[in-house]
């Protein structure tokens, strides 16, 4: 599937970057244009891979490229004033050869935040193509603001785009780690999740495989909106010399073997769908009551067969009451593992996010306490008690 992604802010920028160099690496096709929009010079700076033109400074006039620091009202406020800016960007991409616009942003700070669910509402208004978000929620150690900053943009950000994939770091952090490093590996997971999800659709050919996944069912699986979550499992395997046994077979190879081959591949996938679904998801949440889900089963054509995903498709359905339930292979020759990636759309039992809006709704009441006695405060504090003091003027 092609997409032209769009990074808003520090970390959708990073990511976007990251994509842009996993689809180098790995010829995936899948990053037909990359834009990073920021507010702060800086971090545009900082990207390597995301072409110096596509990368837009906007808010120069209000912030001086300094950010927003976390203000994400002053965000959403900058993107809708200098969106132009974005747009001419966005213009000399290639729209017709695009499947879906992807933006990229973490939600708890004040640029991407802010800005991110305002390009959604632009490019949804201008686009015929489907807009589609990757949403970061913030670390429930980062903070009240950055809570509460997440907790209003999700919001925003799920009713503009046509589905919000989500991340969430707070699910994915380790403890004693630097925040920079503990990043790098987030972004990783991230890159690489998504990237075998949305390369599924760009199989071109060549490749021997049963059911290839099009990118017409990762459309249909993330119709109808809301929020998405994704699972992922994989296990090592040594590459096969004939793939198929097809080649076995004709070489007269035998037939004992390849029987037990095909039922050991068969549970693999089995027990590749089942952990990627009830191991770690991108959002943590119950799978149960989850509106569509496509399967993909990646790996070298050997270790694919339709029997595996067609048992792992049946199990997806009992577990989520889906009706609605895709699958197919994702053929990558030479890859050294079978993994699984389940996009589990139309997620509705996350207690994580009800915990956010909580928190988030806390903290607001807290600011507007501190707001409210703040003038009181200050006031006591710089007159003196009996009023003795005058002011210069
Ligand atoms: N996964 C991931 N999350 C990040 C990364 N950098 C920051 N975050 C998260 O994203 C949130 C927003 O941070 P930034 O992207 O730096 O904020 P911004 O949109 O640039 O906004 P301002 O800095 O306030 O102008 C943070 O609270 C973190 O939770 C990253 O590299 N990867």
């Amino acid at each position: 599937m092609k997409l032209a992604m769009i990074g808003f802010g520090q970390a959708g920028g990073k990511i976007v970057d990251k994509f842009v160099e996993y689809d180098k690496r790995h010829n995936s096709g899948i990053v037909k244009a990359a834009v990073a929009v920021n507010t702060a010079k800086a971090d545009l700076m900082g990207l390597k891979h995301i072409p110096k033109e596509k990368r837009v400074l906007i808010g120069q006039s209000r912030v001086k490229g300094h950010g927003v620091g976390a203000d994400n009202e002053l965000g959403a406020e900058i993107a809708e004033e200098d969106v132009d800016e974005v747009q001419s960007a966005i213009d000399s991409v290639p729209v017709h050869e695009v499947d879906a616009f992807l933006v990229v942003s973490g939600l708890g700070g004040g640029t991407g935040s802010g800005g991110a669910p305002v390009l959604a509402k632009h490019l949804k208004r201008i686009y015929t193509e489907p807009v589609y978000g990757l949403g970061v929620l913030p670390g429930s150690d980062e903070g009240g603001i950055y809570t509460l900053n997440a907790a209003r943009s999700f919001q925003t950000f799920v009713r503009e785009v046509d589905n919000l994939l989500v991340f969430d770091n707070d699910a994915w952090r380790k403890t004693g780690e630097s925040v920079q490093g503990g990043y790098d590996e987030i972004n990783e997971e991230i890159v690489k999740r998504f990237g075998i999800l949305f390369g599924a659709g760009e199989v071109t050919g060549g490749e021997v495989a049963e059911s290839v996944v099009d990118s017409s069912e990762i459309i249909n699986t993330l119709a109808g909106g809301g929020v998405s979550t994704v699972g992922y499992a994989r296990e090592e395997v040594e590459e096969k010399q004939n793939s198929g046994g097809l080649l076995s077979r004709l070489t007269g190879g035998n037939d004992e073997d390849d029987g037990l081959d095909t039922a050991r591949t068969t549970n693999r996938i089995t027990s590749l769908v089942r952990k990627a679904a009830l191991g770690r998801l991108t959002l943590p949440c119950e799978i149960e009551g989850a509106e569509r889900a496509l399967l993909v089963l990646a790996g070298p054509p050997a270790y694919l067969n339709r029997k595996g995903i067609e048992r792992g498709r049946k199990w997806l359905e009992e577990q989520t009451g889906s009706m609605e339930v895709r699958g197919g292979d994702y053929p990558v020759t030479g890859s050294g593992f079978v993994a699984s990636v389940i996009l589990l759309s139309g997620v509705t039992n996350v207690p994580r996010i009800k915990e956010l809006q909580q928190v988030a709704i806390e903290a607001q009441e807290n600011i507007d306490e501190i707001n409210q006695e703040s003038e009181s405060n200050l006031e006591s504090l710089v007159n003196d008690d009996e009023d003795e003091l005058e002011s210069l003027f």
